[in-house]
This record gives structure tokens, C-alpha cells and sequence, in this order.
């Protein structure tokens, strides 16, 4: 066995000639103090460390230590001292599949163990970014959520178990993943990612990963790597589509080049509503993983400047360029005015810093009727017009034959307000009833309601608060919630 790995080994010093110069360049990740990949480091001078164009590049603070000159001791750019200089024969064997690549060869994997990822989210897209990074034998990996695993997350959060719902899904998570690679360094960090704990957490990484939900915490992210100069890979996934880049890479774009002020509440959708395919934040969490590999060993081209798009539907990438750098950015630009973090959720309107569902407080309570009075109105027999304003594919999953089914999205067109008078005349009625799943949407049908029958003043128009989930939890157990 130790003669075949020693041959193993002596094909793979050959190997480390060809990427010799690669390896060289990779010496930024391993011993910049900021960990960041830059211009600096990266660019035209590994041994002397230059100075990139540019006052506010994330260049700029990159100290290279190494003599990158000195590829002679087995490829390694590093001094003797260096921690990540040896990989036992184990380590050869274990990941000798990757590490016969000439892209990454012996260099590329010390580099890899002296790397310290932090994945910031262990929900979808984390699960299996984290868990390619640690099959991959990056030395260090930080796991960061507030959250617990729950059912809904076991069909894309892959390192979760059904044993483990209810557990903190970085507890959970370092669980799944020390058990795939003992060697792996794997920290816990049981938190909320906020204003007040970021820079901190930040600190003991090279390389962050944006595996989160929520706008707060992308501009939170963003903000930290860019005062702290570290690289970012950022993805998203809903639905069918997901996206990926990677900010503050090489003077590259930051999140705020590209989106100085969040978006609209009401264009932001999370998996919760809209949905996503598990193998969605599958396929880009993966991504992910790459691309950090990429960064931390010097492969190829990282996803810097550019836009990854995947749409599951045609099972198709694109990659759109995205704007340069903005010198005008308020965090990377040439005058910065955040120059430390702030407060994101004030930032990002009062959203809160997660995507769970907070519970609108729209109407009146005359407008308003708990699961209670709209069971005992259901025994009174007293004519009423329910509309269900779900989406088609919520009522195969569970609701009531006798609501009428308009979408929210086409609640204010005059064919849906035909309909409901048509039904309130039929039924010689005055009021209509508003049903979602979770009292969200039915509060935002009321109003928008409200204007669509403004003639009619006389209709009463209600919602049920707490929708679907309400009715099942106080009214009707034997109802599926969703
Ligand atoms: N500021 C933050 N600090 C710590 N963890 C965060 C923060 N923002 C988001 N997260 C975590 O990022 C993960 C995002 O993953 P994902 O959207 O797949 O999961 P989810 O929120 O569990 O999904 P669902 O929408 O089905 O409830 C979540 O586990 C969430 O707890
Ligand atoms: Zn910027």
C-alpha cells in the first residue's frame, strides 16, 4: 500500500511542474492576513505584492507573504513552516481522483487544507456547497445558522435527517459532514449573522459563501467581505432558476455596485412561497462549491463580473456580464460612505433579516374574522362569497369545494370582480370572505378588494386571519398544512 502511494506520489511531483506557476499565484489565499484574492496578489507580481489600481479596491491591505518564487519544495509556495506543506499518505490517497488534475495537483490541495470557508446558511444551497467543500479537504469550514431543521427543509437540505428536525441546522449539518471528512476542521456558529457578530465571524475565514435567503443578510454579507476584503460567491435559487456570481473578487462588483438600494418588498419571493425544486439550490450550492475551489487554488476563471443564470425548465446556463465596479458604490466605491456595517433590516425597509413569515398587520378588525367566527359562520349557514386567492397548485393540496378560486395576482381584472358580484347576487349576499394560506395574502386581497368594488358599498369584505394553517391548528386537524 505505502509503495503504491509513493508512486502516486512520484506521479504527482510531476504533475506539480506543469501547474508550477499556478501554484505560485495561489499564495494570496494561504497567507494574505485578509485572505482575500485580489488584484494584488493575484495579479502581475505573487512575489512582491503590488499595489492594484485604485484607492478602495478589494486589492487594496492584501499582504502577500510568500516568496512565490520558490517553487522548489514540492511545488508549495509556502515556507517549511507552513502548516498545509505535507498531506499525509492518506491525504494523497484520499483525494488523489482530484489531485492528479494538473489544475490542481499537490499545490492545490495543500492550499485547499490551508483554506478557511465559511458557509453562511445551512439551508439549501449551503447543505451541498459545504458538503463538496469538505469532500474536497478545504482545511477549515465554518458553519453559520440561527435556524432549526424542519421537515419542509429535508427535500433540499441534504445533510439534515429526519432524526436531527428540531436540531440547529449548523449543529445538524457539522454532524452530516464530519462523519463524510473526519479531517475537516468544521465550526459551529449557532447565530443570527447580524451588524453585531459579522466582522468577527468574518475574521477567521479566506472565503465566505452566501448560502442565505433573505435581502438583510445579503447586504450584511456583502458589506463585512467588502470591509474585510474577502472574496464572496453568491446564489440563490427558487422555483426552477437559479443564479450565481462572485462579489468583491479582483476588483470586481460588490452586491451594491450592481443593487445600491434593495428591491421592492413585494418583488422579493422566498422558497417558502414560491416554492423551489430541491435539487434547484442543489445544483448552484455545487456551483458554489467550485467556485470557492477555484478562488482558494487558483483554477480557471471565478465567476467575477458576471451573472451565472440557470433555468431548470430547459436545463440551460447562461452567463450575462454584469456592470463593472462602481466608483460610486457606497461601500467598495472610491468614497465610501459605509465604512462600517449598519443596521440591514432599517436598511432593507424593516425586513427582517430572515425569510420567515412575519405576520402582516393590514386591516382594520372589522376587515378581519379568526378561523373561529368563520366556522361559525359556516354552521349559521349565512350566504357568503369565499375566495380563495391561493395560486391553482395550492388547492389540490387542501381548502373548500364551496370557495370561489381567484388569484391574488388577478384579483383586481375586471373578470374577477364580475365574478364575485355575479356570485354575491347569486347568493343574495353582501359579503365576501378572503382565504390564503397563512392570512398574508387574504389581508392584501381584502384591500385590494375593497378598491375593485368601491361601487358597491354595501359589501362587507373580510379576511380569515391565519388562513389555512389557522383552520387546520385551531379548527381542523385533520386539514394538511403546507
Ligand atoms: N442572518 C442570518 N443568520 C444566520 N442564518 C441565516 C441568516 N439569514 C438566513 N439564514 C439561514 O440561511 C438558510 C437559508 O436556506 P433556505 O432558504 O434553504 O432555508 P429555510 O429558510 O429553512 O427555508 P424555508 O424558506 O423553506 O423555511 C436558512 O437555514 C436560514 O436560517
Ligand atoms: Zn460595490
Amino acid at each position: 500500500m505505502t509503495d503504491s502511494v509513493e508512486a502516486l506520489q512520484a506521479a504527482l511531483q510531476q504533475k506539480e511542474r506543469e501547474v508550477a506557476e499556478l501554484r505560485c499565484r495561489l499564495s494570496a489565499v494561504h497567507h494574505s492576513a485578509a485572505g482575500a484574492v485580489s488584484d494584488a496578489a493575484l495579479g502581475s507580481d505573487a512575489a512582491g505584492g503590488s499595489d492594484a489600481a485604485g484607492g478602495s479596491d478589494a486589492a487594496d491591505g492584501v499582504t502577500v507573504v510568500a516568496s512565490g518564487s520558490d517553487t522548489s519544495t514540492q511545488g508549495c509556495p509556502h515556507s517549511g513552516s507552513c502548516s498545509a506543506a505535507t498531506l499525509s499518505h492518506g491525504e494523497v490517497l484520499r483525494y488523489s481522483r482530484q489531485l492528479i488534475l494538473p489544475e490542481l495537483g499537490m499545490g492545490g490541495q495543500r492550499l485547499l487544507k490551508a483554506s478557511r470557508v465559511l458557509v453562511v446558511g445551512a439551508g439549501g444551497l449551503g447543505c451541498p456547497a459545504a458538503q463538496y467543500l469538505t469532500a474536497a479537504g478545504v482545511g477549515t469550514l465554518g458553519l453559520l445558522d440561527y435556524d432549526v431543521v424542519e421537515s419542509t427543509n429535508l427535500h433540499r437540505q441534504i445533510l439534515h435527517t429526519e432524526e436531527r428536525i428540531g436540531v440547529h441546522k449548523a449543529k445538524s449539518a457539522a454532524a452530516a459532514l464530519r462523519s463524510l471528512n473526519s479531517q475537516v476542521d468544521v465550526h459551529v456558529h449557532d447565530l443570527v449573522l447580524d451588524s453585531g457578530t459579522a466582522l468577527d465571524v468574518i475574521a477567521g475565514y479566506d472565503l465566505i459563501l452566501d448560502c442565505t435567503d433573505n435581502v438583510a443578510t445579503r447586504y450584511l454579507l456583502n458589506d463585512a467581505c467588502v470591509l474585510s476584503k474577502k472574496p464572496l460567491v453568491s446564489g440563490a435559487a427558487l422555483r426552477l432558476e437559479g443564479q450565481l456570481t462572485v462579489y468583491n473578487f479582483k476588483g470586481g462588483p460588490c452586491y451594491r455596485c450592481l443593487f445600491p438600494s434593495p428591491p421592492p418588498h413585494e418583488t422579493v419571493t422566498n422558497c417558502s412561497d414560491g416554492g423551489v425544486l430541491g435539487v434547484i439550490p442543489g445544483i448552484i450550492g455545487s456551483l458554489q462549491a467550485l467556485e470557492a475551489i477555484k478562488m482558494i487554488a487558483g483554477i480557471g476563471e471565478p465567476l467575477s463580473g458576471k451573472l451565472l443564470v440557470f433555468d431548470g425548465y430547459s436545463t440551460c446556463f447562461r452567463t450575462v456580464k454584469l456592470r463593472p465596479r462602481q466608483p460610486s458604490c457606497a461601500v467598495c466605491g472610491d468614497v465610501p460612505t459605509v465604512t462600517r456595517l449598519v443596521d440591514y433590516v432599517q436598511f432593507c425597509g424593516g425586513r427582517p433579516a430572515s425569510d420567515k413569515d412575519s405576520d402582516l398587520h393590514l386591516l382594520s378588525p372589522e376587515h378581519r374574522m379568526s378561523v373561529i367566527e368563520y366556522s361559525e359562520l359556516l354552521k349559521t349557514g349565512e350566504p357568503h362569497v369565499l375566495v380563495d386567492v391561493r395560486e391553482p397548485v395550492e388547492l389540490s393540496i387542501c381548502g373548500f369545494s364551496h370557495a370561489l378560486n381567484i388569484p391574488l395576482r388577478e384579483l383586481d381584472k375586471p373578470e374577477s370582480v364580475s365574478a364575485i358580484t355575479a356570485a354575491l347576487e347569486a347568493r343574495a349576499s353582501a359579503r365576501v370572505v378572503c382565504l390564503c394560506r397563512r392570512g398574508n395574502d387574504s389581508q392584501r386581497a381584502v384591500l385590494k378588494l375593497k378598491v375593485a368594488l368601491k361601487d358597491s358599498t354595501e359589501v362587507l369584505v373580510q379576511d380569515v386571519a391565519g388562513g389555512l394553517t389557522r383552520w387546520a391548528e385551531l379548527v381542523d386537524n385533520s386539514m394538511p398544512v403546507y
